[in-house]
């Protein structure tokens, strides 16, 4: 078999390879030509699958290593008889590590602990239960919002209005345009004017859940209203007037995660076997490098505020990829080149989970608050 995929895919050889060959193309360029040999297509998120890519090929099955799926057209697929398989929830820790850095930036901005915050979730799927879980654990004041769900599976749900009241609101839907609630540009104008007028939104899920030209109309009117943006309209050529008004910008990294983007390759080769009735042989433990920082450590004078946004920014810090953005931006004669290098370059960052915290055995107050906020606490 001939297996087609995205260059930026890690572990193809290791998951793959005993399937047939393997042939490497850059996502974002992939052409029907590239993919008319191919029995198996492997993509991420930035190719766009679809009849004029698929049409008189020989592929009999698409995987993509992401979370979402808006860059698939699933009807087609459907028709064709194409199997299908995505990555549900590959990354979503490394989604939920990425909101947690913010949220550490923005309360020591504000001086505040982060008990003294509302967050609006938009989405409660992968992402925001799990982000969900972690603030309760931290106990903070959740808004969730999702009409898909039922509330004994999911607990208490509020409107999308009660949520755009909270002082944060962070978006973790799909981008969908159909249907009876519809993603595309939910926050617009009129929704961006019943938020706080010092509100701080986070939009880590698709650019154009946002409507990008009246949020920056709404950034340039309100100057205490703040934005972090992972995704943008028109990725990989982004608005960089919009940029310069964020608070804080990321080239659409914030489910990059090694264990994320190699617990999609896994999960796409799971899919592989099933489909083609081929025995589960690789498993990712096997692959899976130990962390690269193994231990932060706490004294018991710690305070717990500020031991915890210490480890949160151990295990991921959102400023320096915000720094390497604007930089890169600033100097860039390309645009689109320069998002998706960063991308391709992106350094290796491991989920909270694998970073072991040592606190001393008598701060148990320490010890509950690094726990609820996902770390693997371990006592000295
Ligand atoms: N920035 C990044 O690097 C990443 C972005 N993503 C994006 O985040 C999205 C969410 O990820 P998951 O939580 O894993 O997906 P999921 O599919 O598990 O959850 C999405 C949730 O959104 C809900 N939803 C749909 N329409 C809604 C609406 N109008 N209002 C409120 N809720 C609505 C769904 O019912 C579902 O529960 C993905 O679809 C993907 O586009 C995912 C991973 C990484
Ligand atoms: O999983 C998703 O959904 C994402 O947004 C991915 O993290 C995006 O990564 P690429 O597929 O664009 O490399």
């Amino acid at each position: 078999m001939q297996i087609v995929a995205d260059e930026n895919i890690p572990l193809l050889d290791q998951f793959f390879s005993e399937f047939g060959d393997i042939v490497r193309v850059p996502g974002r360029t992939m052409t029907a030509a590239d993919v008319a040999d191919a029995d198996i297509l492997i993509v991420r998120s930035v190719t766009q699958v679809n009849e004029q890519l698929l049409a008189g090929s020989k592929v009999k099955f698409v995987g993509t290593a992401t979370i979402g799926t808006d860059h698939i057209d699933l009807d087609y697929l459907e028709k064709a008889g194409i199997g299908f398989r995505s990555a549900p929830g590959c990354n979503a820790q490394a989604v939920v590590d990425y909101v947690l850095s913010a949220l550490s930036v923005l309360v020591d901005s504000r001086g505040i602990a982060f008990t003294e915050l509302s967050v609006g979730i938009v989405g409660l799927g992968n992402v925001g239960l799990l982000l969900r879980n972690r603030l309760e654990e931290m106990d903070v004041e959740v808004i969730g919002v999702d009409p898909f769900k039922d509330p004994e599976d999911v607990g208490v749900l509020s409107s999308f209005e009660e949520a755009l009241s909270a002082d944060v609101v962070t978006f973790h839907t799909p981008m969908t345009k159909s249907g009876d609630h519809p993603t595309w540009h939910m926050l617009n104008a009129e929704t961006l004017a019943k938020m706080k007028p010092d509100a701080c939104l986070i939009n880590a899920a698709r650019g154009a859940v946002v409507d990008n030209a009246a949020l920056l109309e709404h950034l340039k009117a309100n100057d205490d209203f703040s934005a972090i943006l992972d995704v943008w309209e028109g990725e990989p050529e982004i608005n960089t007037e919009l940029l310069d008004y964020c608070w804080l910008g990321t080239p659409h990294i914030a489910g990059y995660s090694l264990d994320g983007k190699m617990r999609g390759t896994e999960m796409v080769y799971h899919g592989v076997c099933e489909f083609f009735g081929l025995p589960i042989r690789c498993k990712l433990a096997q692959f899976l490098p130990e962390p690269g920082i193994k231990r932060v450590n706490f004294t018991e004078q710690a305070p717990v505020h500020q031991a915890l946004r210490t480890a949160i920014r151990a295990a991921y810090e959102i400023r320096v990829d915000d720094g390497v953005l604007r930089s890169a931006m600033r100097r860039s004669k390309n645009l689109r080149e320069t998002f998706d290098r960063l991308r391709k370059e992106y350094p290796l960052r491991r989920d909270t989970p694998t970073l072991r915290v040592g606190v001393p055995a008598r701060a148990h107050d320490l010890m509950d608050a690094l726990t609820s906020a996902g770390f693997d606490v371990r006592t000295k």
